[in-house]
């Protein structure tokens, strides 16, 4: 079955923008991520449309409530028809349990993760939190949390994905934001790698935005990064 490892971030304010930018891609290469604005502004009937055009869609709304209302949402998200959907593992044990029940209960079987500590945060944000472990033993343990909840894999940089690999087994999901081709901007990214080294690393999915979206030619540099991880 094809399996792209691509998921592009449609980071885009509007419908029209985000079906224009899906138009020039091809679901045989990439996936589709649909985050907080697009979402806020456009709805679930632009998920629906992007599912309708055959792209394994990525709903990325990172829930973080009481587990009821988490439940209930998850049900919601995974009813759209969508491929994998998120929450924030920080919202505990209990909140991700009740996540995976609302999705059983949705009738259908999308991949649901859960977000580590974000990309763009290093560990002086961390601190300011109240958190002063390394950064990686932190996501470690939320990351152990959300595979003890029942979750199919996390979200994490590729920096920790050999440890959580090698911890957390072959099975679990390792979807790694902050992937910029060497000679890309960071823009507000943190613990960032290549898609290369990320994939070497043990990342099963690599999640990728501006460095498509704002590419002058969107499909030609998704070929280019689908070219440079193919021997991976
Ligand atoms: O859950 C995510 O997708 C996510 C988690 C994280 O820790 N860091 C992170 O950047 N993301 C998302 O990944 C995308 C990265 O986009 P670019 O920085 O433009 O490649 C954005 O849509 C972020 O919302």
């Amino acid at each position: 079955m094809n399996d792209p490892k691509i998921i592009v971030a449609l980071d885009y304010a509007n419908a029209a923008g985000a079906l224009a930018l899906a138009q020039q891609l091809d679901p045989a290469l990439c996936r589709l991520k649909v985050g907080k604005e697009l979402f806020t502004a456009a709805g679930p009937q632009l998920v629906e449309k992007l599912v309708e055009r055959n792209f394994g869609v990525f709903l990325d709304l990172k829930f973080h409530d009481i587990p009821t209302t988490v439940a209930k949402a998850c049900e919601a998200a995974s009813k759209l028809g969508v491929w994998m959907l998120n929450v924030h593992a920080s919202g505990g044990s209990d909140m991700m349990v009740a996540a995976r029940e609302g999705v059983a209960r949705s009738g259908h079987s999308p991949l649901l993760i859960a977000v580590t500590v974000l990309t763009s945060m290093n560990q002086t944000g961390l601190s300011q939190l109240g958190i002063d472990t390394p950064v990686e033993q932190h996501v470690l343990r939320l990351a152990r949390l959300t595979q003890q909840a029942g979750l199919d894999g996390v979200v994490c940089s590729a920096q920790e994905a050999p440890a959580l690999r090698q911890a957390l087994g072959t099975d679990f999901c390792l979807v790694t934001p902050g992937i910029r081709p060497a000679d890309a901007s960071l823009d507000d990214q943190s613990r960032v790698a290549t898609p290369a080294q990320a994939l070497a690393s043990g990342s099963s999915y690599l999640v990728i935005g501006r460095p498509i979206t704002q590419a002058g030619d969107p499909l030609v540099a998704l070929q280019n990064i689908s070219a440079s991880i193919q021997e991976i």
